[in-house]
């Protein structure tokens, strides 16, 4: 069941705005068949007429019709600040298929766009889809992407851009903003709504616990832990983690200024916009923590339901507190996956972060380096590991090889069974900035053939496609410094 909050204080019902003359940009086969949409042999929907409600111009397929199309109040926390009420000012939520909510982001004003236009540019709805489909891939819970559609509608950003309409699917885009919403606005019978609604559709094992909303919050918490450490894993760094875009399942949702690390640097800021850097790839788990206590201020009115304030607070204070350490665990079982370590040492840690030390230092490709160690041979000696070449201090990266094949040793497993297991982990693909530049660049051509060639490799980060080596390197010198900024 999709969000089921109505009424003026919580949703406007209203219908997407048309774009003129909309034509498919990008399908995701693989996002159609989480809802059953039967497909052509190109891989897009047999029912035409999904192309036209996918655009926003009609609500209604061969096979089914989306009968109220919503908009939903939320505010947030932006850049650290309360910004007070925000809300889906460009996506509206068509509604439910299979289990999913189906959602067009940039179809047009809703009562909650302050300033904003309501359409988003066909630059920014490529990067969306392309990211949501690669980190679904990589095994990173996200909201999905179906589709983009474009129009040459011209909207106006630094430039003259055109627009595009990005369709989504997630089983919810609930967000830690409705909690806040609710909370700000002391309205605790929607609070309470809200949070039942979550329960009984997604947490349901909740319900039975004593305390069932602070049972929530814990579970909230812990998915949104595990989640960064994966995003660390893969050096994913989203760049506009304003509570508002917080997700209350735990999956990655808003794709803007986001960017993967292509060398590595502890400290990389990725969204222009973003000069304090305040969502640097080191500071997301804090920030993470930090919309969580977000939440939990949203939550206090709910456990005061049950508790007495002062307890309440405490309560939700020590839940709080669980999150570094649910996240530590889950960075600590990532990486030792990494390298390929399957018994737990008390050294492991100083080992891996000796790994990122140096690897910051010398501006150390995160991708090919981690997919790289799979390849040592534990017999042959350290001089023949082409990677040391990658680092400035050759002699304290011999050091470390030395000490991290000695590691491999004291484990019983063989290198082909530990490199399998590697790869598995250590992606050879992930969506760099230059790649996708690429395909948006032959895309605003009207040329698609390179974003559906991207999307299909994407598609398995982990297998070696030996056709497209060029696609897993990192950027040439010209291209590795791509500005992205919030201008969407
Ligand atoms: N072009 C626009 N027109 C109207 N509202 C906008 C526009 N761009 C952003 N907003 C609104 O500004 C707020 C913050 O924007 P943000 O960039 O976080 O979200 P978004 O990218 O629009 O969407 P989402 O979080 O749903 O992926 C949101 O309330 C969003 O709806
Ligand atoms: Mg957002």
């Amino acid at each position: 069941m999709a969000f089921t909050l109505r009424g003026d204080d919580a949703v406007q019902e209203l219908q997407p705005s048309p774009i003129p003359e909309p034509y498919w940009v990008g399908f995701s086969s693989s996002a159609a068949k989480l809802v059953n949409i039967p497909l052509n042999d190109n891989g897009y929907p047999q029912d035409e007429s999904w192309l036209a409600v996918l655009a926003g111009n009609s609500l209604v397929t061969q096979s089914s019709q989306f009968s109220q199309p919503i908009a939903t109040v939320y505010s947030g926390h932006q850049f650290g600040v309360w910004a007070g009420q925000l809300g889906d000012g460009r996506a509206i939520l068509l509604g439910e298929v299979a289990d999913q909510e189906l959602q067009l982001k940039g179809a047009g004003k809703t009562r909650y766009s302050r300033m904003g236009d309501g359409r988003a540019v066909l630059r920014s709805s490529i990067r969306e889809f392309l990211c949501s489909e690669a980190m679904y891939a990589l095994g990173i819970p996200t909201s999905r992407a179906l589709s983009v559609v474009g129009s040459d509608l011209p909207v106006l950003r630094e430039t003259k851009e055109t627009a595009a309409v990005c369709a989504r699917l997630a089983p919810s885009f609930m967000r830690v903003g409705h909690f806040e919403h609710f909370a700000a606005t002391q309205n605790i019978v929607r609070l309470k709504e809200l949070a039942d609604q979550l329960i009984d559709q997604h947490y349901p094992d909740c319900r039975s616990t004593q305390d069932p909303y602070l049972e929530l919050f814990l579970k909230i918490c812990e998915r949104n832990a595990r989640l960064v450490a994966q995003w660390q894993g893969v050096g994913f760094c989203h760049g506009v983690l304003n509570s508002d875009n917080i997700s209350v399942l735990g999956l990655t949702i808003d794709y803007g200024p986001f960017g993967f690390l292509d060398y590595f640097q502890i400290d990389h800021i990725c969204n222009h916009s973003d000069q304090g850097g305040r969502y640097a790839y080191h500071r997301q788990p804090q920030i993470m923590h930090w919309n969580m206590a977000c939440l939990a201020s949203a939550f206090i009115p709910l456990i005061e339901l049950n508790h007495p304030q002062e307890e309440s607070q405490e309560l939700l204070t020590k839940a709080l507190s669980q999150f570094p350490v649910v996240y530590g665990q889950a960075w600590q079982k990532l990486f030792r996956q990494k390298l390929g370590l399957v018994t737990e040492q008390a050294d492991d840690i100083q080992l891996i972060e000796r790994l990122l030390q140096a690897m910051h230092d010398s501006k150390v490709d995160f991708t090919t380096l981690f997919r790289g160690l799979a390849e040592i041979n534990t017999e042959a000696p350290i001089t023949e590991i082409s990677m040391r070449n990658d680092f400035i201090d050759r002699d304290s990266m011999d050091q470390w090889f030395g000490d991290y094949i000695a590691r491999l040793k004291s484990e019983s497993s063989l290198d082909s069974k530990r490199k399998l297991n590697m790869n598995r982990v250590n992606p050879k693909y992930v969506l760099r900035n230059h790649l996708a530049q690429v395909a948006i660049e032959k895309a605003q051509e009207k040329d698609f053939s390179e974003l559906a060639k991207l999307l299909q490799i994407l598609e398995s980060p982990f297998d070696e496609q030996a056709q497209y080596e060029e696609y897993a390197s990192p950027p040439p010198p010209n291209l590795s410094a791509i500005e992205v900024s919030c201008s969407s």
